[in-house]
């Protein structure tokens, strides 16, 4: 949002970006972890803006009391959604997370296509709707975001808001062979078209929703502008573009030179007798090809045993989606190979793998990063990847290799200054691991300047204006 523009943004959510947990009798609000809420929360901090999403708590507690805290700490209100638990099963578990989180990362053999969850969707993006017209007043701008709430548009029509309507993907969007398999999918792309703007986070996946439209409706037409694409359908006008989502690299890079950051940079260097760190963070996910990282580690340690003893991968995981069935089985295989690839590893003084799951806080998370030889983020399919912008904004001594998959959105912008993998070639990522610890000081200089250049110019109000100018 550029800084003339006054108009209150409107931002929804599955999720609100808290946590409220009850301690010893007492009701606390946390900040909650995630892609969106590190992209989000600033751009509202700055315009006054409000957020509308499902609390994620039970009704006992005191809510309102609670985001009234919320909004005079950080500058921008809240708007809540509550949930019954049968909807969280059938919405949030169900067709969002084994249905439309799955298909839309190309793992088609996980999905669950079941009606039932498929109807919780239907109701419950009609109820995010029917908030968030209450909140709404005549200037502002609403943005949608995400999977979750792919038909938000047309309920929001029908109870006749005429706002500027803008939605982001911020996950992958799939080819038309994956989409096609739903059986919902006319009503997810008309869903989608109620939209006056449909973001995305590559030009890949803009491509694939353009074909997709196209394809499947057939009265449909295209015509590509210089920065979006003009889609004419039912009379109406809808922009199609793609925004690749960023971090504020200035609070990232600014931090990570702090005393407190510094002093448990070098801690940790010390607690790893100085060895390479090689690092992975991320959410508990099966997207994010940790088994298939931990499986390249161990053919890297096969392969080059003047590596034993030289290195750490320090690999932090912080818990998601636990009541899914698929997340609790990647906890036990990462929990069982870690063990594993150790015991046949390890010596006196030297574990390969230090396995953490849990989250970090800022100053840890920063510490990490800027300790970290080596940042080892090979999803196997990513709307973007935060981490691998945040590892390269706090680098401040140019030091750090990125090995990234890919198959991250964020390859298409950091490709260059990184050194790319396909986490599926199990020898590939191993090789590049060798790469990377044997790398001369001059190449990783030379990279990573380019990669936090990048990072540092398409930031995250960069992202906002472009896509809010883009309305
Ligand atoms: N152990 C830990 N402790 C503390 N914090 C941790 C942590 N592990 C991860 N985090 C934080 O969580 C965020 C994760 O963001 P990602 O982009 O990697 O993925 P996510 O899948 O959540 O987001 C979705 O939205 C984002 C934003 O659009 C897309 O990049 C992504 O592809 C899409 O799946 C980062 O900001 C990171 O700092
Ligand atoms: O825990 P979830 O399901 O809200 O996922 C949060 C991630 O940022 C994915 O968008």
């Amino acid at each position: 949002m550029s800084k003339k523009d006054t108009r209150r943004l409107i931002a929804v959510s599955n999720r609100l970006p808290i946590v409220v947990k009850e301690e010893d009798g007492r009701w606390q609000l946390e900040a909650g972890a995630g892609g969106l809420v590190t992209a989000l929360s600033p751009v509202l901090k700055g315009h006054r803006g409000m957020w509308i999403g499902w609390p994620g708590c039970d009704e006992a507690a005191p809510l309102d009391e609670l985001v009234g805290r919320f909004a005079a700490e950080e500058g921008y209100g809240l708007g809540t959604v509550p949930l019954t638990q049968e909807e969280v099963e059938e919405y949030y578990e169900g067709f969002s997370n084994m249905t439309l989180w799955p298909l839309f990362h190309d793992l088609l053999g996980l999905c669950q296509f079941n009606p039932r969850h498929w109807e919780a969707y239907v109701k419950v993006n009609r109820r995010f709707a029917e908030v968030t017209a209450t909140r709404v007043e005549e200037e502002d701008l609403i943005w949608v975001q995400d999977y979750q709430l792919m038909l938000m548009g047309g309920r929001l029509r029908e109870l006749g808001v005429k706002n500027p309507l803008a939605f982001f993907l911020h996950i992958p969007f799939p080819s038309l062979d994956l989409f096609r398999r739903l059986p919902w999918k006319m009503e997810i792309l008309r869903g989608l078209l109620e939209f006056d703007l449909v973001g995305f986070q590559t030009l890949r996946d803009r491509r694939n929703f353009v074909a997709c439209a196209r394809e499947l409706l057939p009265e449909l037409r295209a015509e590509v502008r210089r920065r979006t694409t003009l889609l004419r359908w039912d009379e109406r006008e809808i922009r199609v573009g793609h925004f690749p989502i960023s971090i504020d690299f200035s609070e990232f890079n600014n931090h990570a030179r702090s005393r407190d950051v510094a002093d448990a940079a070098w801690y940790l260097h010390e607690h790893y007798e100085n060895r390479q760190l090689i690092l992975g963070v991320d959410r508990l996910d099966y997207t994010k090809g940790i088994p298939e990282r931990l499986l390249a580690f161990e053919r890297a340690l096969e392969r080059y045993p003047e590596l034993h003893g030289k290195m750490n991968l320090v690999q932090i995981v912080v818990p998601s989606r636990t009541q899914v069935p698929e997340y609790q089985l990647l906890k036990d295989q990462l929990d069982q190979l870690a063990g594993r690839i150790n015991a046949r590893f390890g010596q006196a003084g030297w574990i390969p793998i230090h396995y953490m799951f849990r989250s970090l806080d800022r100053v840890q998370l920063l510490a990490h990063y800027r300790a970290a030889e080596i940042a080892l983020i090979t999803p196997l399919r990513d709307g973007m990847n935060l981490v691998a912008k945040e590892y390269c904004a706090a680098s401040v001594d140019n030091n750090g290799v990125l090995i990234l998959s890919e198959f991250a959105g964020a390859a298409e912008e950091l490709g260059k200054g990184a050194v790319l993998v396909n986490p599926y070639d199990i020898d590939g990522t191993a090789e590049a691991i060798r790469r990377a610890c044997t790398m001369e000081q001059g190449e990783r200089q030379r990279r990573m300047r380019m990669l936090r250049a990048s990072v540092q110019r398409n930031n995250v109000h960069r992202w906002v204006e472009y896509f809010v100018n883009s309305l």
